[in-house]
């Protein structure tokens, strides 16, 4: 049996971080109705690479039902309240006060379903100076100051993906089944806000004190800001390996096992994470010398012989092939299409999913 099996969700949603929430509803059995706008969920046209529709659309709204309705038209209107009325939680993204403005303010909408669970996805949050501003994701890595932090040292960078979208969807996501966990007890619904800019800003606390407490953070790369060694070194054969010593005894096994140095492991110039950061490229440089001694495979061998972490940097074509990657494969309506799996594995079983809902009119 699945969790949500019985429940209802209706989606007023679009794009990514409403979405990605549903998704996960519809994957513990939950029905999902999403309400598209007449035109469909812009997201359907992003871009064309999984059978020729939106990989986006594909991965975030498989397991949902569709319909399309004009809720600025009286009928679109009354199947939404209709809807509503026998819903257990009701998420939308639409642009901050454009549903309430419909005719669905959330609190009016309890008074009719007092169990009903909404959750409003928006990029500021309620209240503030720029509580109305639309957002998308990028917006907010750039607002929020992640950007400032990702990337080589010549630029700031985007996060290869929509983390924030993701971020947020899966804090909606948790939030809603707290809320529905509460409502087995209380029998009440709740009025749940998420805001892009609050979820990546607390995902940002460690920068943050960082800068607030006179250090901050330098871009690095592939590396890591306050630990070292903690990056890409390149062996004899010119493969790139990551390796990451996050204690001193690490560091002095690595220096003894894999550097052939024991003195090394604990020379006061390199002995503490501090005095490594301090002398980084000192430090690098003693490491990288021992892996231009050996090809791939004998440095992977002695680093997993030593119990150091280590990891190889991967392309797409490289995931793409990785003998870790759990793939789930839905129908959509242009035929099957298999992309990775969540990685909450329940009770040993892989998930199975609904198919993906093709553009549907009331
Ligand atoms: C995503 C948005 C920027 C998109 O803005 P918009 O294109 O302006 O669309 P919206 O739907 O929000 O609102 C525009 C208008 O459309 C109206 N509207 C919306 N749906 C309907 C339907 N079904 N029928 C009739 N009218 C509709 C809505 O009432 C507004 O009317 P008027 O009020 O009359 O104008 C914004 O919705 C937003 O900031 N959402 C909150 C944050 C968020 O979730 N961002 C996207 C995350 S995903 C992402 O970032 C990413 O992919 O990247």
């Amino acid at each position: 049996m699945k969790a949500l099996e019985g429940l209802t969700v209706i989606a007023v949603e679009q794009a990514v971080a409403a979405p990605f929430c549903s998704a996960r509803l519809a994957d513990a059995g939950a029905r999902v109705v999403k309400i598209e706008r007449p035109e469909g969920d812009f997201a359907r046209g992003y871009d064309a690479v999984a059978q020729g529709q939106s990989s986006y659309f594909v991965w975030l709204n498989r397991g949902k039902e569709t319909v399309t309705l004009d809720l600025s038209a009286e009928a679109g209107k009354a199947a939404l309240a209709a809807l509503l009325e026998e819903a257990d939680v009701l998420i939308q993204n639409l642009k901050p006060g454009a549903l309430a403005k419909l005719g669905f303010d959330p609190a009016e909408l309890r008074k009719a379903n007092p169990r009903l669970i909404t959750c409003s996805i928006s990029g500021y949050g309620t209240a503030g100076p720029m509580a109305d501003r639309k957002a998308y994701d990028l917006l907010i890595q750039a607002e929020s100051g992640l950007c400032s932090i990702t990337g080589g040292p010549s630029e700031p960078s985007r996060v290869g993906v929509s983390v924030v979208d993701i971020a947020t969807g899966a804090t909606a996501h948790a939030a809603i089944l707290e809320a529905l966990i509460r409502r087995g007890i209380t029998g009440q619904g709740a009025d749940i806000t998420v805001s892009m800019f609050d979820v990546i800003a607390e995902w940002l606390t460690v920068p943050l004190l960082g800068h607030e407490g006179g250090q901050t953070p330098r871009r690095v790369g592939l590396a890591h800001p306050s630990i070292a060694p903690y990056g890409v070194f390149t062996t004899q054969d010119g493969a790139q390996v990551l390796i990451s010593i996050q204690s001193d005894r690490e560091w002095r096994v690595l220096a003894r096992d894999f550097i052939g140095d024991e003195a090394l492991g604990t020379d006061p110039e390199f002995a503490t994470n501090l005095a490594r950061v301090e002398n980084r490229d000192r430090t690098d440089a003693r490491v990288g010398e021992a892996f231009a001694r050996l090809s791939l495979q004998q440095a992977t061998g002695a680093l997993a012989k030593a119990n150091i972490a280590f990891a190889t940097v991967n392309d797409m074509a490289g995931l793409s092939a990785h003998p870790h990657l759990r793939r789930v494969t839905v129908d959509s309506p242009n035929g099957p299409v298999s992309f990775p799996a969540p990685g909450a594995i329940f009770d040993g079983s892989e998930p199975e999913f609904g198919p993906v809902p093709a553009l549907k009119p009331l």
